[in-house]
């Protein structure tokens, strides 16, 4: 086994020599980034970033790569580290590193280095965040008092985070702003929709080299990423089934076409079973009790307890690897379920994570949160707050330029009918 090592600037990576294949991989999206390429020019550039130290903890890949590389390159002094084990990818962090990014990460670290690579960013001191998760902000808050005051503001990538520091916002233990960057519309319509749905079920296919035609897929919930995996599951022929506690998003999932019932039934009819709830243990023992012969389990929410997998290990009589990034486990009765990536997130621990077009987005929106913090602050109160709107605006109309597309623009005489009550 290789060990981490220390380069040049202090970071922690794996192995440097990995640097090449990592630059290759970042000049990749560079190619394909075109929001991001404009608002590096346009925005990024007018010199409010420069000097301000940036903590940043996403999955480090060649995507958030390129953010953290066009922070630098405006002046920011960067500091990254990964925000789930499997996801940290060492060619493209010694890439980093060569690039002038601060890096503490490697890829499938034991469970204090990932804590120690978290505490090492925050010791840093930054000015400003960009968390997935809540990762350094939950950490900075309860264990480094003394760096919070340094904090111009944060901003957060997913959907679970955003529950965490709306609770936080809520005892009041948060002091500075957090942008809540993925419920901005062009990062939660995009990213965890489409770019969950299609990643996710282009993992299940590469990992297992199986088909999905006529195969139950059970989706647990009907949320922005469920409804993504639904859609690309009944994109590649399988019968899907939703399984989910809101009403009206049940039945939303229905009128999709969708067959729906509750999660023990599903249980019996599922061949593959792919959860996107954020939720602990939305399939447990007994949902496992009565799974088919063989029938698959994915994770594309948070955590690696969406499904209960240390219950499913406890139950288990055997267990192999059955391929990369696939695990069989063998039931006292003789029945194997197979669980990929170890219950992380099957998109981006078994695979490259989202496309590169639906990141350009996201990443639009997180570069323009943390331009928003450090050039105008003093709009922003303390807890979690929303993107303004001119950054959905800006992002969606540096895409659609980037197709050679224009909106609709209203004539005078149809603002004025809209206006009026006549
Ligand atoms: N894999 C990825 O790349 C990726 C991308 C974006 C978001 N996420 C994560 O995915 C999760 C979902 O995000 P979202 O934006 O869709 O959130 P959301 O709030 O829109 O949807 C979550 C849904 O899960 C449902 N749910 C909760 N408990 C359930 C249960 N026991 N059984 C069935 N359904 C249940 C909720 O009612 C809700 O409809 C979050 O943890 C988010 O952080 C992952
Ligand atoms: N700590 C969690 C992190 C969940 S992240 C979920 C977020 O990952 C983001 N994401 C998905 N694909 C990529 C990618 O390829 N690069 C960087 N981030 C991604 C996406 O925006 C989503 O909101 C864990 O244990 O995995």
């Amino acid at each position: 086994m290789q060990h981490a090592s220390s380069t040049p600037g202090d970071s922690v990576i794996k192995d440097p020599a990995l640097a090449p294949e990592g630059h290759r991989k970042i000049d990749w999206v560079a190619q394909h980034a075109p929001v991001l390429n404009a608002i590096a020019k346009e925005q990024l550039a007018d010199g409010s970033l420069r000097g301000k130290k940036i903590a940043m903890t996403i999955h480090l890949e060649a995507k958030t790569a390129y953010l953290a590389t066009l922070l630098s390159d405006a002046g920011a002094d960067v500091t990254v580290s990964g925000s789930n084990p499997l996801s940290t990818q060492d060619d493209v962090c010694a890439a980093l590193a060569e690039r002038g990014v601060r890096v503490y990460a490697t890829h499938d670290p034991s469970d204090e280095d990932f804590e120690r690579y978290l505490h090492q960013t925050i010791e840093t001191g930054p000015d400003l965040i960009v968390d997935d998760g809540a990762e350094l902000v939950g950490r900075l808050i309860e264990h480094h008092p003394d760096l919070v005051g340094n904090v111009i503001g944060a901003s957060e990538e997913t959907t679970t985070g955003i529950m965490k520091l709306t609770a936080m916002t809520g005892e009041g233990v948060l002091p500075f702003p957090v942008l809540a960057a993925n419920d901005a519309k062009m990062k939660h319509l995009f990213d965890n929709r489409y770019g969950t749905g299609i990643s996710s079920i282009a993992a299940i296919l590469s990992n297992t080299n199986l088909f999905l035609s006529g195969k139950a897929v059970v989706v647990m919930g009907f949320g922005w990423v469920s409804r993504g995996l639904a859609k690309y599951a009944d994109g590649m022929g399988a019968r899907v089934i939703v399984c989910e506690p809101d009403p009206v998003k049940l039945l939303e999932a229905y009128s999709e076409g969708y067959q729906v019932m509750n999660s023990l039934q599903a249980a019996e009819e599922g061949d593959v079973f792919i959860t996107g709830t954020g939720n602990i243990k939305v399939l447990g023992r007994e949902h496992f009790e009565r799974m088919k012969d063989g029938a698959l389990l994915a994770n594309a929410g948070h955590y690696d307890h969406e499904f209960d997998l240390a219950g499913l290990q406890e139950m288990a009589v055997k267990s192999r690897d059955a391929r990369r990034n696939v695990v069989e486990y063998e039931l006292a009765d003789g029945r194997r379920l197979h669980v990929l990536a170890r219950g992380r997130l099957v998109n981006i621990a078994a695979a490259d994570g989202h496309p590169v077009e639906i990141m350009d987005l996201t990443f639009a929106v997180q570069a323009l949160a943390a331009h928003r913090l450090a050039s105008h602050a003093a709009d922003f109160g303390p807890g979690i707050q929303p993107i303004p709107d001119d950054i959905d605006d800006l992002v969606a109309r540096h895409k659609l330029a980037s197709l050679g597309v224009e909106p609709e623009k209203l004539t005078e005489e149809q603002i004025r009918y809209q206006q009026s009550w006549r």
